[in-house]
């Protein structure tokens, strides 16, 4: 496999692709599956809220990364927005078109300008097919037919995402993680799309190659100026893709800013306590000791308690509280709304009612999770549950 990325020339200009025009907006986005239950007949007992409320703009060739742990409505809103799932209410507008309900016929112009890769690559590639018609396959289904026909295109393609275009009559299982992954970015790019939203698209590759694979993505947004939504659980990923960061807790967006502000000032304590997780990232925290090796001494360290709490039935007022080092009642009683903090930036907004300082200067240690507190050998028979 090669690891040369040669790109068309880019088709808009994009210039630091953070500044566009509004591509795809969501507004209140909410998808909450009905649990049913009883016997013989059966009734809706609940629902999972999936996602609750979520309000977003993805501006056209930005990178736009989305963030949070397992659980939180993070691949189900990479659904929404590219309406493989129906949303339970709010609305997506695309391109000024409000495509929330829109049927097959009302998608069809839009279906190849929004494009989705999948997580795993091994799951989202025929087996029984060649890898021209796995690539090929969406301008077949879109009527499609590029100047010089199709095989062109896709040899093209695969030139374009790494690959070599004598790997056209061959099969899936021929390749690796990494390169099957190139292959659903080569379909991706079929259509030559606007959007693309990549559900953590690295996370079931090898260590080794998530780099490559992060690369190439960042490659094509660059030169395609293409939008990418990058879905992920890692916030050291995003951060080497991303200009804007959303971070997602149980169905609902906390904290969303550009890069600097989310990793240098972040003001939810989640999205604090996410970074202190990634020591690459906590490094970039305006520490005292600044970025260098000192800062790291003085690095506060945030472990958060158990897991996320179910989406099903979720904590009252904050839903982040119930692990949560600064929370009071007024964080029981009272949804914090998704606002611009004072002495956050334009573009910053948190959603919190006691944001933490603009700048990050705490040096205390602040470890939430009894188990870990026991493994790393403290003694005190409680622990702490708020900063020290
Ligand atoms: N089809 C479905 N029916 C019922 N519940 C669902 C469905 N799809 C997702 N969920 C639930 O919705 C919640 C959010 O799931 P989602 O997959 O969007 O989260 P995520 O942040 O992408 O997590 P992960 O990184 O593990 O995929 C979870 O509790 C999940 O179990």
């Amino acid at each position: 496999m090669s690891d040369k990325v040669s790109l068309p020339a880019p088709r808009e200009a994009a210039p630091d692709g953070a500044r566009g025009e509004p591509l795809l907006v969501a507004e209140g986005l909410t998808k909450h599956f009905p649990i049913t239950g009883g016997f013989p007949v059966k009734r809706r007992i609940g629902a999972v809220q999936a996602v609750d409320g979520l309000d977003l703009t993805v501006r056209a060739g930005e990178s736009f990364g989305l963030v949070g742990e397992s659980g939180c409505g993070k691949s189900t809103t990479g659904r929404l927005l590219t309406r493989l799932l129906e949303p339970t209410a709010g609305r997506i507008v695309y391109r000024g078109r409000d495509i929330t309900h829109a049927g097959r016929r009302e998608l069809a112009p839009f279906r190849a300008e929004i494009q989705m890769i999948f997580q795993d690559p091994y799951a989202s590639l025929n087996p029984r097919h060649t890898v021209g018609k796995i690539v090929s396959g969406p301008m077949e289904i879109n009527g499609i037919d590029p100047p010089g026909g199709r095989e062109a295109r896709v040899r093209e393609l695969l030139e374009t995402v790494g690959l070599s275009p004598e790997h056209y009559n061959r099969f899936p299982h021929e390749f690796s993680g990494g390169q099957r992954q190139r292959i659903g970015v080569a379909r991706a790019l079929a259509l030559e799309p606007k959007l693309i939203v990549a559900d953590e698209p690295v996370s079931a590759l090898d260590v080794s190659i998530q780099a490559q694979v992060v690369n190439l993505l960042r490659d094509v947004q660059r030169e395609l100026g293409i939008a990418f939504v990058f879905i992920a659980h890692d916030l050291a990923v995003v951060r080497h893709f991303s200009q804007r960061v959303a971070v997602m807790y149980l169905g609902k967006i906390v904290e969303v800013g550009d890069r600097d502000d989310i990793y240098r000032r972040p003001r939810h304590p989640y999205t604090h306590a996410l970074l202190s997780a990634v020591p690459e990232a906590a490094d970039l925290m305006d520490t005292p000791a600044g970025g260098d090796g000192s800062a790291r001494a003085s690095r506060e360290r945030i472990r958060l308690a158990g897991d996320v709490p179910s989406p099903i039935r979720p904590p009252s007022g904050c839903r982040f509280r119930t692990r949560c080092w600064k929370a009071r009642e007024e964080c029981a009683t009272e949804e914090p709304p998704l606002l611009r903090a004072e002495g956050s930036g334009p573009g910053h907004l948190s959603a919190c009612h006691f944001p933490e300082p603009p700048t990050v200067e705490r040096t205390t240690e602040v470890i939430l999770d009894p188990a870990l507190r026991a493994a790393e050998g403290h003694t005190e028979s409680q622990p702490p549950n708020h900063a020290q």
